[in-house]
C-alpha cells in the first residue's frame, strides 16, 4: 500500500465547501437578487447601464450575486443580436492607485504580446488609452470593480462612470459595479464621485441562523456524503455563524473544519463535538491573526478590559478601562495614550470582533456613552498576547486562566 491512501468515507467532494465554488442557486438573498437584477435591466434593453454600488459587511454574498447575476445576463444577453456584452471584473485588493486601475484595465483588453507597463505613463495618456480601449471594444461593458475601497484616491472613480457624459467616450457603453464591505468608504467619498458611483445602491445585510442553514445544507448536499452529517451540526454551524458576524464565508469554513477533523479523527460521521473543537481552531487562529496585527497599546488596552471582564467588572466604560490600562502601561515602562488616543484602540478592537459595545443612553439630560465587554474566549486571547502579559505581568484575575501555580509575578492593581 502506498504512502498516501485517498480517503472518501467523509467527503463526496470538499471542494463545493471552498470559497470560489459557485453555487447554482443564491439562497436566502431573493429580495437583493431581485433589486439587483432591476438595475442590471438596462443592459438587455440596449440603454446605458446603471452604475450600481454594493455594500455590506465581508461573507454576506456581494461577489457571489453579482458573479451568478452577470453569468445570467451574459448568457440572456447572447440571445440578442443586437446586444455585444462584456464583462471585466477585478479586484482592487493590492492596486492602490486610479493609475493601477486604469493601466489593469487597457490591458484586460489588449492582447497578451500587446500589454502595457504598470508604470511610466502620465496619467491623462493611460486614461487616453482606456477610453480608446473601451470604444474599439464597444458594445455594452460592465466593470466590477471588488474591493473597491482599496483605491486610494477617486479619480478614476469619478471619470469612469462619467466617461460618456464627459465626451471620453463615443461608442462604448459602460457600467461600473463597485462593491466594498467597508462602510466608511462610502461617506468619505466625494460627493460628485458618490453621485455618479452610487447611482444605484444596495445594502447586504448579514445572515440570520436560518439562511445561513439554508447556505450550509445547499453545499453540505453536494461535499457530504449521504448520512455523514450527523442531525444538528449544519444548525450549529449556522448559529455560531449568526452570532459572531452573519458572515458566510465563516460558516462554511467552520463546517469544512469540522469535516476535516472528522476526517482526522477517522470517524464515521461528523458530529456536533467537531464543530466545536472546529470553531475554538478557527477562533484561535482569527485571534491570534487580530491581535498580531495590533500595536503594543492595543495589547494593552485589551488586557485592561480583559481583566476587568475577569473580575466581573464588564461592560465597562472607557473612563473606567483607563485607570487599568494608565497603570498596565507603567507597568510595561511605556507612557499611557491620552484618552482619546486610547478610545481609537478600543473601537479598533471593537471592528476586529474582540470586544463588543453596547450604546447606553443616560436619559434626558446625559448624553450617550459606550460600555465594552469581551467577545471572544478569554483563554485564547491571553495565549495570543503571551507577549504582553510577560511584560506587564500577571494580573491575578486571569491567574486561573493560565492555570499556572507559580503566584510569584503577581501584581496588584487599583
Ligand atoms: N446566498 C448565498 N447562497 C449560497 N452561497 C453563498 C451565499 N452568500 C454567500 N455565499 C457563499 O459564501 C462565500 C462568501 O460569499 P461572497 O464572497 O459573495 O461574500 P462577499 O460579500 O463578497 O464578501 P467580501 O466582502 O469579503 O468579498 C462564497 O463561497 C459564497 O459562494
Amino acid at each position: 500500500m502506498g504512502m498516501f491512501e485517498r480517503d472518501t468515507d467523509i467527503y463526496r467532494d470538499r471542494d463545493a465547501l471552498r470559497e470560489d465554488y459557485q453555487p447554482e442557486q443564491l439562497v436566502g438573498r431573493d429580495e437583493e437578487l431581485d433589486t439587483y437584477q432591476t438595475t442590471l435591466q438596462p443592459v438587455i434593453n440596449g440603454e446605458q447601464p446603471n452604475n450600481v454600488f454594493l455594500y455590506g459587511k465581508t461573507g454576506v454574498g456581494k461577489t457571489a450575486a453579482t458573479r451568478y447575476l452577470l453569468d445570467h445576463l451574459q448568457s440572456d444577453a447572447a440571445e440578442y443580436d443586437d446586444i455585444d456584452l462584456s464583462v471585466v471584473m477585478l479586484n482592487c485588493d493590492g492596486l492602490t492607485s486610479s493609475y493601477q486601475i486604469a493601466t489593469r484595465l487597457v490591458n484586460e483588453f489588449r492582447d497578451d504580446t500587446d500589454q502595457i507597463s504598470t508604470t511610466g505613463y502620465p496619467r491623462a495618456a493611460v486614461y487616453d488609452m482606456l477610453w480608446n480601449e473601451l470604444d474599439t471594444n464597444g458594445g455594452t461593458i460592465l466593470i466590477v470593480l471588488d474591493e473597491v475601497d482599496h483605491i486610494e484616491d477617486d479619480s478614476i472613480l469619478y471619470q469612469l462612470p462619467r466617461a460618456r457624459a464627459n465626451g471620453n467616450l463615443e461608442t462604448a457603453k459602460t457600467g461600473i459595479i463597485g462593491i466594498s464591505n467597508d462602510f466608511s468608504f462610502r461617506e468619505d467619498l466625494s460627493p460628485k464621485v458618490r453621485s455618479s458611483l452610487c447611482e444605484e445602491e444596495i445594502h447586504f445585510p448579514a445572515y440570520d441562523a436560518t439562511e445561513l442553514q439554508q447556505i450550509l445544507q445547499q453545499r453540505a448536499d453536494v461535499a457530504f456524503h449521504e448520512s455523514v452529517l450527523e442531525e444538528g451540526v449544519i444548525r450549529l454551524c449556522a448559529a455560531y455563524g449568526a452570532k459572531d458576524a452573519g458572515d458566510a464565508r465563516q460558516s462554511l469554513d467552520l463546517l469544512m473544519k469540522a469535516g476535516d477533523i472528522a476526517r482526522d479523527d477517522s470517524a464515521e460521521h461528523v458530529i456536533d463535538e467537531h464543530v466545536r473543537q472546529g470553531r475554538t481552531s478557527l477562533e484561535r487562529g482569527r485571534i491570534r491573526e487580530g491581535i498580531g496585527g495590533l500595536t503594543q497599546h492595543g495589547h494593552l488596552v485589551l488586557y485592561a478590559v480583559l481583566t476587568l471582564d475577569q473580575q466581573g467588572k464588564t461592560p465597562v466604560r472607557s473612563r473606567d478601562v483607563r485607570p487599568r490600562y494608565t497603570s498596565m502601561a507603567e507597568r510595561a515602562g511605556i507612557n499611557p495614550l491620552v484618552t482619546r488616543r486610547m478610545r481609537d484602540h478600543l473601537s479598533e478592537l471593537i471592528m476586529l470582533g474582540i470586544l463588543d459595545v453596547t450604546e447606553r443612553n443616560e436619559g434626558r439630560r446625559g448624553g450617550t456613552y459606550r460600555e465594552y465587554s469581551v467577545s471572544m474566549d478569554p483563554e485564547l486571547i491571553i495565549s495570543a498576547m503571551a507577549d504582553t502579559v510577560e511584560l506587564v505581568g500577571i494580573h491575578e484575575s486571569i491567574e486561573k486562566l493560565l492555570e499556572r501555580e507559580s503566584t510569584s509575578t503577581l501584581q496588584d492593581y487599583q
